[in-house]
């Protein structure tokens, strides 16, 4: 379940911006006014939902930032590199508004 650290890497490779922190992958999303920013944890939100996979959020402001382990594994698998992955594609998009 939990992925060996060599994995963690390859995946994080693959992630734009994401670090490895303890148990965690984390990144800072910005936007252009906190409105965008509160969209786009309202659709992080529908797939956290969708996934029954729960990021820590916080909004700075203009800022969000995303945090994800696996709580039931007591630290990373593939379900945190999947949902972060769809979120990027989410960001990328930017259907946040
Ligand atoms: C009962 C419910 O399915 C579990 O508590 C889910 C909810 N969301 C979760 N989110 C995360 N990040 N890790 C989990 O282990 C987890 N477990």
């Amino acid at each position: 379940m939990r992925l060996p650290h060599d994995e963690i890497e390859r995946r994080l490779a693959g992630l734009p911006g994401w670090q490895h922190e303890d148990q965690f992958i984390r990144k800072r999303f910005g936007f252009s006014s906190f409105a965008d920013a509160v969209s786009f944890v309202n659709r992080v939100a529908e797939i956290a939902e969708r996934r029954n996979h729960h990021p820590f959020i916080s909004i700075d402001y203009k800022y969000v930032t995303l945090r994800f382990t696996t709580w039931h594994a007591g630290g990373l698998t593939s379900e945190d590199f999947d949902e972060a992955e769809e979120i990027e594609r989410l960001y990328a998009s930017k259907e946040t508004t």
